[in-house]
């Protein structure tokens, strides 16, 4: 058995909180420069690798003196402000003694929920990966609010990975791998190293963060491995603080845990559909329409809408649910709430004779639409 990363050509590589900022007890130079000093020698290889930190929150806590985590949003924002500065700078100097070139970019949820946001920041990255510079990825926290804030770098990582077609992401983090159970809690726990991403038996394993500093724990990295499989992505779970790990894993060594991307990918603008975390609105669909949306691969026409929640625009990612409320499919709806509300359970020839314009006959067009 061989490493998931010896053919992978574009990495993700996330690193954690509690290892970047050594458990909060500020930025730990000597791991920073030796992940660097990998990822430099990977590029000189021919691979593609763009690295996802966190960490700004507590290295921003370091330096303002803070014991305690604050609970106030505009604290935590606060300190990432403060916290991303030392983060890029210590990534710049690393990377610039290798001679390569670091760029920083903060990305938010809406970033990647709006397609043509989505697609220019594909492009940059595209772009930045062809010129050899090592783009350096955090949330933009000071913009983001609880609410529509993905909170942890897991998810963002998977998201990169989807975002970029790459063919593996690497979390690196404070344990060796994915355990049984949380191996803080339980020493007698199973070291997993070969599964197939998406297995729902891993999320029943997987526990929360381990220290007062990361957040997401096991669960998180769990749940990026079974998104980033979508694209076609293999995710490796494995300890940052073990030497010349990507290194060793590009070399084929089997180091941490494995998860293999085991099903088809997904096409890249499908992907995105699938990748929204917060979605407008809602369509409840009847039988019918159900089933020539799972059997038929059919559109969804307004006919088939027997409800309809929330307020969305023409444009935006809506979630169908069978009349049992169970989510089938999401996809991207050509009209409005308000316009969709007057239109549902109508023939699509009437559209027009309703509203007095007609923009598709669909209202989910079966390219833009997704099942889950
Ligand atoms: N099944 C498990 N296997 C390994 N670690 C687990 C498991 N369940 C929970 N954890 C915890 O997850 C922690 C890593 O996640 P987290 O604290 O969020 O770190 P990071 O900042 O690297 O994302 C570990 O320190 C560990 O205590
Ligand atoms: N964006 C935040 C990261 C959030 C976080 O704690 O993530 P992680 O440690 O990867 O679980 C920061 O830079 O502080």
């Amino acid at each position: 058995m061989t490493s998931l990363l010896l053919n992978a050509k574009c990495l993700v590589v996330k690193v954690g909180s509690s290892l970047v900022t050594n458990n909060g007890a500020g930025l730990d130079k000597v791991a920073i420069a030796a992940w660097a000093d990998q990822i430099a020698r990977l590029v000189q290889s021919g691979k593609q690798v763009v690295l996802v930190s966190s960490g700004a929150v507590a290295e921003g806590m370091q330096r303002l003196g803070w014991k305690k985590r604050p609970v106030a949003i505009n604290e935590l924002q606060a300190a990432a402000a403060v916290g991303q500065m030392g983060l890029v700078q210590m990534y710049e100097t690393c990377f610039s003694s290798h001679g390569l070139h670091t760029a920083q970019i903060l990305l938010t949820h809406a970033d990647l929920a709006d397609r043509k946001r989505y697609l220019n920041a594909r492009t940059t990255l595209r772009t930045l990966l062809d010129l050899g510079v090592i783009p350096v990825i955090n949330e933009n926290d000071t913009v983001v609010t609880d609410e529509i804030r993905f909170g942890d770098n897991d998810t963002l990582g998977s998201l990169v990975a989807n975002l970029i077609e790459a063919d593996a992401l690497v979390i690196l983090t404070d344990q060796p791998g994915l355990y049984s159970a949380d191996p803080r809690k339980h020493p007698d726990a199973e070291f997993i190293q070969h599964e197939t991403a998406g297995n729902p038996a891993l999320e029943k394993m997987a526990g929360g963060a381990g220290t007062l500093i990361g957040s997401g724990g096991m669960l998180t990295k769990i749940l990026a491995a079974k998104r980033a499989a979508r694209s076609g992505a293999h995710t490796i779970i494995a300890s940052g603080r073990e030497p010349d790990v990507l290194i060793r894993l590009a070399q084929g060594d089997v180091l941490g845990t494995h998860l293999k991307a085991g099903q088809v990918k997904t096409l890249a603008r499908k992907q995105w559909l699938a990748d929204h975390l917060r979605l407008a609105g809602k369509v409840v669909l009847d039988d019918g329409a159900a089933k020539a949306l799972l059997e038929g691969g059919r559109s969804l026409l307004p006919i088939g809408v027997i409800a309809v929640e929330g307020s969305f625009e023409r444009g935006e990612v809506v979630s169908c649910v069978n009349a049992e409320g169970r989510e089938i499919a999401r996809g991207l709806v050509n009209y409005s709430a308000l316009e969709t509300a007057r239109i549902l359970r109508k023939p699509s020839h009437d559209i027009e004779h309703i509203l007095g314009y007609v923009d598709e006959a669909e209202l989910i067009h079966r390219d833009n639409l997704i099942l889950v």
